[in-house]
C-alpha cells in the first residue's frame, strides 16, 4: 500500500506498519515536506528519483531488509539523506545501518521531533557537502598534507576522507603516538566544520568532579571553588568538534551523561536545572581494547555502540615501516623550520637503522629521536652511529642507582626524571603526568619551574 501526496514528493516514507506509515505522512505535512510512502524496500526502489530529498526508512520489511534497501539506495546515491528506524534494543543493526551509510538512527518508539530535526539537519548537511568535496581536491586534500607508502594507511586515508565528511561519530583506535590526535584534527579540517573549534579534552587529565565541569560546565555554587558560571567545552565546540582523548578512561559515573548527549544531543550543566542542547561532532580516541573494556563491565556497551559508529584504526609505525622514510624527511623538516637551521639528510644506513627499529612510542618517539640526534649533530649528514644510543640506550631512567650514583642531588635526580619522561613522551603532559604518577597540574609546575614553559 502506498500514499502519495498531490505534487511532487520530496520526502520517501517507507515502513510496513500502516499507522506508523500514516503518522509519518501527516507529521511530515505538517512540517512542509511533501512525503510519499512505500511499505517494502522494492516498492521504495521504485519511487525513489531525483526529487526525493530525504527518506525515512524501517529497518523490518518484508522482502529485502532496510539495510538492504540502504545498499540499494547507496549505490545509486550516495549523499541523499536516510534516517533510519530500528527496533528497541538493536544495537548492532543500528551500527550496520551507519556503516551502511545512513545519516542517523532511531530507535522504537521514538520521538517525532526528534526524527523530523535529524531529517532537516541532514538535509542541510546535504546541501554543504558539494563544498566540501570541492576542497578534497585542492588544499584540503588529506593527498595533500600526508601520504603513505603503506596501503593499510592508504586505505585509513581514503575512509577518513569520506568519514570526515559524514556528520557522524568517529572511533580512532591505535596505540599511543600512532598519531590518533593529529588525525583527528585532520578530519576536523576536512569536515564542514573546518572553520569552527576543535576542542581536545583529554579524559583521564582530569579528576572526575573537574571532567564533569570542563565537558559540561558548571553553575555558580555548584561546589567549593564554583565562584562564577561557566560553559563547558560541549557548549563551546557545538557548531564544531570535539575530541575526547582516551575515552577508554571516561569515569563510569560520567558515562550516562555522554551517552545522552550522543543520542539526544542534550545535557545539564553541573549543579544546572537548564537543558541544554550542543551540536558538536563527536571524534574519540583510545589506545586501550574498548570491547575488552565492555566486557570486563568498566565501559557501558551502548556507549561503545554509539561511539563505535565508524571506527579508523590507525596502524602501528612497525607496521607501516614503508614510511619512515617519508615521516623522517617530513620531521626533520619540521625541526629544520623551527629552529631556522639547515635541514638534515640521512644516509642509507641512517635510514636502515630506523627502518630496524620497534618504535614502542610510534611516530612520537620518531619525532623525539630525531630532535634528539639533530641537536647533537655536528653535520648535516646523519649516519647509523648518530642513531645507535638513542635507539638502544633509551632506557637509562634518572632515577635509576647510575644516575644516583653520579652524585646527583634529589632535586637534580628529579629534573633529569621529569624532562627524559617529558620529551620520551613527545612533550605529552597527560602521559607524563600518568608515567610519573603526578597530576597534570603538577607537570604544568614543573615545566614552569624548569624553564621549559
Ligand atoms: N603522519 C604524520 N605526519 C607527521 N607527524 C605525525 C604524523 N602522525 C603523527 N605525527 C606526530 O606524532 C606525534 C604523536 O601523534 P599524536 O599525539 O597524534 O598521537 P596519539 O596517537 O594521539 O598519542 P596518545 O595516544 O599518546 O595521545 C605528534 O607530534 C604528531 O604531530
Amino acid at each position: 500500500m502506498s500514499l502519495t501526496s498531490a505534487s511532487s514528493p520530496n520526502l520517501l516514507i517507507v515502513d510496513d506498519d500502516e499507522t506508523i506509515q500514516r503518522l509519518l505522512v501527516i507529521a511530515a505535512q505538517d512540517l512542509g515536506w511533501r512525503p510519499v510512502a512505500a511499505a517494502s524496500g522494492h516498492e521504495a526502489l521504485d519511487i525513489l528519483n531525483p526529487a526525493i530529498e530525504a527518506v525515512i526508512l524501517d529497518h523490518g520489511l518484508p522482502g529485502i531488509n532496510g539495510l538492504q534497501t540502504l545498499a540499494r539506495i547507496r549505490e545509486v546515491d550516495s549523499t541523499l539523506p536516510v534516517i533510519m528506524l530500528t527496533g528497541f534494543n538493536d544495537a548492532e543493526t543500528a551500527v550496520q545501518a551507519l556503516r551502511t551509510g545512513a545519516d542517523d538512527y532511531l530507535t522504537k518508539p521514538f520521538e517525532l521531533k526528534r526524527l523530523f530535526d535529524l531529517l532537516r539537519q541532514a538535509k542541510s548537511n546535504r546541501k554543504e557537502t558539494p563544498q566540501v568535496a570541492a576542497s578534497i581536491g585542492t588544499k584540503k586534500s588529506v593527498k595533500g598534507t600526508l601520504h603513505s607508502d603503506n596501503p593499510q594507511l592508504r586505505q585509513l586515508l581514503n575512509h577518513l576522507a569520506k568519514a570526515a565528511r559524514l556528520d557522524s561519530t568517529i572511533l580512532l583506535t591505535g596505540e599511543s603516538g600512532t598519531g590518533k590526535t593529529f588525525f583527528a584534527r585532520e578530519i576536523h579540517r576536512l569536515s564542514t566544520r573546518a572553520n569552527e573549534e576543535f576542542i581536545t579534552v583529554s579524559c583521564p587529565a582530569l579528576p572526575r568532579e573537574l571532567l564533569e565541569s570542563e565537558l559540561f560546565g558548571h553553575e555558580k555554587g555548584s561546589f567549593t571553588g564554583a565562584t562564577a558560571s561557566r560553559a563547558g567545552r560541549f557548549e563551546q565546540a557545538s557548531k564544531g568538534t570535539i575530541f575526547l582523548d582516551e575515552i577508554g578512561d571516561l569515569p563510569p559515573e560520567l558515562q550516562p551523561k555522554l551517552l545522552n548527549v550522543l543520542q539526544d544531543r542534550e545535557f545539564f550543566r553541573v549543579g544546572g536545572s537548564k537543558m541544554l542542547q550542543t551540536n558538536a561532532r563527536v571524534i574519540a580516541a583510545t589506545n586501550v581494547n574498548l570491547r575488552n573494556r565492555v566486557e570486563q563491565g568498566e565501559f557501558r556497551e551502548d556507549l561503545y555502540y554509539r561511539l563505535n559508529i565508524i571506527e579508523l584504526r590507525i596502524p602501528s609505525l612497525r607496521e607501516r615501516r614503508e614510511d619512515i622514510a617519508g615521516l623522517t624527511r617530513d620531521i626533520l623538516g619540521q625541526i629544520a623550520r623551527r629552529r631556522g637551521t639547515e635541514g638534515w639528510q640521512l644516509s642509507p644506513s641512517a635510514i636502515e637503522a630506523l627502518r630496524n627499529f620497534d618504535w614502542p612510542g610510534n611516530v612520537r618517539q620518531l619525532e623525539n629521536v630525531l630532535e634528539r640526534a639533530t641537536a647533537f649533530a655536528e653535520k648535516p649528514l646523519l649516519h647509523a652511529e648518530d642513531f645507535i644510543n638513542l635507539l638502544e640506550g633509551r632506557r637509562d631512567p634518572a632515577g635509576s642507582p647510575a644516575a644516583l650514583g653520579r652524585g646527583l642531588t634529589l632535586q637534580e635526580v628529579e629534573r633529569d626524571a621529569f624532562i627524559q619522561t617529558y620529551l620520551r613522551t613527545g612533550k605529552n603532559k597527560a602521559k607524563t603526568a600518568r608515567e610519573l604518577g603526578i597530576s597534570e597540574r603538577s607537570v604544568y609546575n614543573l615545566l614552569g619551574r624548569h624553564g621549559l614553559k
